[in-house]
């Protein structure tokens, strides 16, 4: 029986930066797709928007461009299992959004696979691909101790790393700060769950 040993792991350079800049670019070319955030839904059920939990825009067609990453989300899954310290489940599908959190927004403290709709979601990342040097302060993903870890881990966004965790783990989006307002100015990810 595998025993948690992290409750988070992180990746930086994930992507090569060409890849990164083209994704960023297809995103921003699709910045008026984004729509307003819900929660608890999925391919059949469209979930709700609830503002006092979670504020964000996000894509939820991300499309063919991305499909390069998601084969390298794919191969780290191993890697990131294996340095949480989790059980290895199969792979059926891996789940993708694209999300940009703007100037006074955050996804409150919550967990990814509590709906009967989300329950086979075993396994979060999180993939950071704003601009460098960052425009806007705060949104740290904050995740919560687990008996292994002992305390919160707080993550700061940073892009070209991918933090992968599991679903159960309570965590959050702390609230951005993004003077301009601009989208390409906003904390933006791809962000996911690999489901068995
Ligand atoms: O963007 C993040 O850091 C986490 C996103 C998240 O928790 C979610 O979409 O469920
Ligand atoms: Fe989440």
């Amino acid at each position: 029986m595998a025993v948690q040993t992290a409750n988070h792991v992180v990746m930086d350079s994930f992507l090569p930066s060409g890849e990164l800049t083209a994704l960023r670019g297809h995103l921003g070319g699709h910045a008026s797709h984004f729509e307003a955030s819900r929660i608890g839904g999925d391919r059949s059920d469209p979930g709700r928007v609830a503002p006092d939990v979670r504020r964000s825009r996000v894509l939820y067609r991300v499309g063919e461009e991305a499909d390069g990453f998601l084969s390298k989300v794919r191969a780290s899954v191993p890697t990131a299992v294996a340095r949480l310290g989790i059980r290895p489940l199969p792979i059926a599908t891996i789940q993708l959004q694209a999300t940009a959190t703007n100037d006074g927004e955050f996804f409150r403290p919550h967990t990814d696979n509590r709906h009967p709709q989300t329950m086979r979601r075993w396994l979060a990342f999180t993939f950071f691909l704003h601009h460098e040097p960052p425009r806007f302060s705060g949104g740290e993903l904050r995740i919560a101790a687990t008996e292994a870890d002992g305390g919160w881990s707080t993550i700061t966004p940073t892009a070209n790393r991918i933090v992968f965790f599991p679903t159960g783990i309570l965590h959050e989006i702390a609230v951005v700060r993004c003077p301009s307002g601009a989208f390409e100015d906003c904390r933006l990810t791809l962000n996911g769950w690999v489901t068995r």
